[in-house]
């Protein structure tokens, strides 16, 4: 285990002072380009419903716990949520029903209630979306292994795999302004990984409109580590992503 983890694992444990790992997982969106077209809406938001047998967001929980040194993971939802009543929490595992209206509010709030949870602005959080299903724990664990020693922090993240167009629009139909170099564009993914002190103070500064943590960390002045996550990291977005997740994971249940 290297230095940096086995001091955050220590800190999980133990009273010595060195900046301990939570998660943060934001769980309080509606789901609406998940919704089919010609369907009924669903009566649980996607991170809730069914994949190969248990609700969605509970795959992903079962990755974050299965990282050592995770000290604590927060799932935030919104105040309205009713899903985790009258449910049993594992000694690691904490719902914070302080979701708010976009996802930088809810993680925001989360962060927040994280401190008031008894976390340090020094420790290090690790943001990941309830609907990335498919985490691995081996995937966390490389992302710790280069954000640990690291000052800034950073975010697990895909080189672009197809060729990449930019758009104009033209005689009312998208057509091909121009294709792009992409041998220097990633798609950003989660977790993302930040102390919590600079991250909460990058969101505050940066408002409701960035789309992940990084975001607000690169207007904050930062450039955070770009880790190579992996095309089955992907977040279950539209109707169709369902049917891959679940073929994600009942493979890999076959290949345990
Ligand atoms: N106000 C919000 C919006 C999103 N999320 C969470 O952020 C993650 C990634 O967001 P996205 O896939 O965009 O989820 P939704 O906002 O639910 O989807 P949509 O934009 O299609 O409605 C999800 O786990 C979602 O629950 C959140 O906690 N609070
Ligand atoms: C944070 C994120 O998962 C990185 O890819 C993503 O940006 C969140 O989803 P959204 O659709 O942009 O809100």
């Amino acid at each position: 285990m290297p230095d940096a983890k086995a001091n955050a694992a220590a800190a999980s444990s133990s009273l010595v002072a060195v900046p301990r790992c939570w998660a943060l997982i934001p769980c309080a969106g509606v789901g609406s380009r998940a919704m089919a077209a010609d369907a009924p809406a669903p009566e649980l938001p996607k991170q809730y419903q069914s994949v190969a047998g248990q609700p969605m967001v509970m795959h992903t929980l079962a990755a974050m716990l299965q990282v050592a040194c995770m000290h604590q993971v927060l799932v935030v939802v919104s105040p309205a949520d009713t899903f985790w009543q009258a449910r049993a929490l594992e000694s690691r595992l904490a719902v914070a029903p302080c979701g708010g209206a976009t996802r930088a509010e809810t993680v925001t709030n989360g962060l927040q209630e994280l401190l008031r949870m008894g976390a340090s602005p020094d420790d290090w959080v690790l943001v990941h979306d309830a609907a990335r299903c498919l985490v691995t724990g081996a995937q966390v664990n490389m992302l710790m292994d280069a954000c640990l020693p690291d000052t800034v922090g950073g975010l697990l993240a895909l080189k672009l795999p197809d060729t990449l167009k930019q758009q104009s629009t033209d005689r009312g139909a998208a057509r091909v302004a121009q294709t792009v170099d992409r041998s220097d564009k990633w798609l950003a993914q989660t977790p993302q990984m930040f102390r919590i002190g600079a991250l909460l103070a990058a969101l505050q500064a940066a408002g409701d409109a960035v789309t992940d943590e990084a975001s607000a960390m690169e207007l904050a002045g930062h450039a955070p580590l770009l880790v190579p996550g992996g095309a089955q990291n992907f977040k279950v977005t539209y109707p169709d992503d369902f049917a891959l997740a679940e073929a994600v994971l009942m493979q890999r249940r076959v290949a345990r």
